[in-house]
């Protein structure tokens, strides 16, 4: 067995990992990159970017449906060919992935192993069976897994997963979703806006993460304009007949069905890859999920020497959270024991459905009763969202009661992306809501929806300050 010595070991080379390498490196230190799979990410390969690229098909599909009420009208059928909108993603995912695999292949040598590393200490691993790495720490950054439910595994390879769909040549006719999550949301209206048929069935009645229910709901009304989508379904069966899926329900009205579907799209939640890593031989410490326990600002587990980033860690499973995990993480195994704190940002999510679904700062489920007062929009009545005939959605801002400080936000908003932007910055500036009305707002913008909620949220605080200048009675929280 071949034996290498480095100051870090990083096991995984995807965002959160190549973060972590440019750490170490700009430390001073040596670091070696260790990779089990293909480079190239799971955002650049299967995830962020190739299913962007597949809404962003899905969206022109919409808008070319959609021009009538403009008093713009587009002759003739709209022809959808599902080999050239996957020729498309894949063209520029593999562009994507290119940027990726250039900058792996201008790592020195020396720098990078490929293999599936195991721990047989905190400080030494052991590379598939030819390498044996022994370093002063070490970074885990093996990224996440779908998880298959056991009733689906019985269907073979009829149940697929994000990396499937983007593998495609072609759409299929029918695909059946299972879980209204982030991926399932993104991926089933894009399917369906691109003709397929998609029915999403889900459990428990969640929805792409969202807390606040009055904003659930209105996204579950919204989503349910493009798809059935049932979020506590009632499903009897699911099982294969030759090339079809065949699942067997209670639909929304209380009536059995039985449909057939080309594929069952399995989206029901993701986990950590840390199984095949040993870590019971690092002797680290682990929750009752078999996660290792760490320190979510400096990212180390336990007191070893031995630290986790990006979705190996399970806590913010998002791309920009993965890079600053792995700076945070690289950074500190590098100076190892000298262990510090790094900069967190303030939340924020953004699911790219249409209209977006997003928070930004706490969220709703996070937050105490009573301490908050909610300032709301209603976009169906927004100017500039009624112009383009985007208005639909609403948002919520979150105040603290007592200061008048901004907490936070949930939302399915058109243009959700930039507005949630606009919240979670100022979040991390701690503004308070009259400090953020002090702000400019031109006209005729979606931001002004934005104000509206502002708006709100201020008169509420000042009602609560002072019932003199309440308008409609108490604050509700
Ligand atoms: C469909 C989809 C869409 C998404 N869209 C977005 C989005 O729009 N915006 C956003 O912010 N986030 C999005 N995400 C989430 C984002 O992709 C992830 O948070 C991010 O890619 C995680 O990076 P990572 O470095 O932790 O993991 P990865 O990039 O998966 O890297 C982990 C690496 O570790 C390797 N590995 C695993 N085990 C071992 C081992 N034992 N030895 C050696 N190597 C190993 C793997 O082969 C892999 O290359 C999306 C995810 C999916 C699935
Ligand atoms: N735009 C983005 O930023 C983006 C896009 C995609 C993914 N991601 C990341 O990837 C992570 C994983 O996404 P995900 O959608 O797989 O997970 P998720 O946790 O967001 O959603 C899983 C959903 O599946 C449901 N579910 C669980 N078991 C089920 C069952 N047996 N049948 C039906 N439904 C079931 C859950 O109730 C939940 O609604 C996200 O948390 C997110 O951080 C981000």
């Amino acid at each position: 067995m071949k034996r290498l010595d480095t100051d870090v070991a990083i096991i995984g080379a995807g965002s959160a990992g190549l973060s972590a390498y440019r750490a170490v490196r700009n430390a001073g230190k040596r670091a070696l990159l260790i990779e089990g799979g293909e480079h190239g990410t799971t955002c650049a390969r299967v995830g962020c970017m190739p299913s962007k690229l597949l809404i962003a098909a899905a969206e022109a599909a919409h808008a070319a449906a959609h021009t009538a009420p403009f008093g713009v009208h587009v002759d003739g059928t709209i022809r959808i060919e599902g080999r050239e909108v996957m020729a498309r993603v894949k063209r520029e995912r593999d562009r994507f992935v290119g940027f990726v695999l250039r900058s792996v292949a201008q790592m020195p040598d020396e720098d990078k192993l490929t293999g599936h590393a195991r721990f047989v200490s905190p400080t030494v691993l052991r590379v598939d069976d030819h390498t044996e790495v022994h370093a002063r720490s070490v970074v885990i950054a093996t990224g996440s897994s779908p998880i298959v439910p056991e009733p689906l595994k019985a269907l073979g390879e009829l149940a697929i997963v994000n990396d499937d769909v983007f593998a495609w040549d072609d759409l299929p006719k029918r695909v059946a979703v299972f879980g209204p999550g982030i991926i399932g949301v993104e991926l089933g209206q894009a399917l369906a806006r691109l003709g397929v048929t998609v029915r999403m069935f889900g459990k428990g009645g969640s929805l792409a993460g969202l807390g606040d229910p009055v904003i659930r709901e209105q996204a579950l009304g919204l989503m349910r304009e493009s798809f059935y989508l049932d979020p506590k379904a009632d499903v009897k069966e699911t099982r294969r007949d030759g090339d079809e899926v065949v699942v067997r329900y209670i639909d929304l009205d209380g009536v059995a069905q039985t449909e057939r579907f080309d594929f069952a799209l399995v989206a029901t939640g993701r986990k950590p890859n840390l199984d095949g890593l040993d870590l019971a031989a690092a002797g680290l410490p682990l929750d009752d999920r078999g996660v290792p326990v760490y320190d979510t600002n400096t990212l180390r587990i336990g007191d070893s020497p031995v630290f986790i980033a990006g979705d190996a860690n399970q806590d913010l499973p998002l791309l920009h959270e993965a890079s600053d995990e792995g700076k945070i993480a690289g950074g500190n195994a590098a100076r190892y024991p000298d262990v510090q704190p790094g900069e967190r940002r303030a939340p924020l999510a953004i699911v790219f459905t249409d209209p977006q679904i997003a928070q930004a700062g706490c969220r709703y489920r996070d937050l105490s009763p009573g301490t908050f007062v909610i300032g709301e929009v209603d976009f169906s009545d927004q100017g500039r969202s009624r112009v383009m005939l985007r208005n639909a959605g609403r948002l919520h801002v979150y105040a603290e009661t007592a200061t008048g400080r901004f907490l936070g936000a949930e939302m399915i908003a058109p243009s959700g992306e930039h507005l949630a932007h606009l919240l979670a910055w100022a979040r991390q500036q701690e503004l308070t809501v009259a400090q953020m009305l002090q702000m400019p707002f031109y006209h005729p913008v979606i931001e002004e929806g934005l104000r509206t909620a502002l708006r709100d949220a201020q008169a509420k605080v000042k009602c609560a300050a002072d019932p003199r200048d309440c308008r409609e009675g108490p604050p509700q929280a």
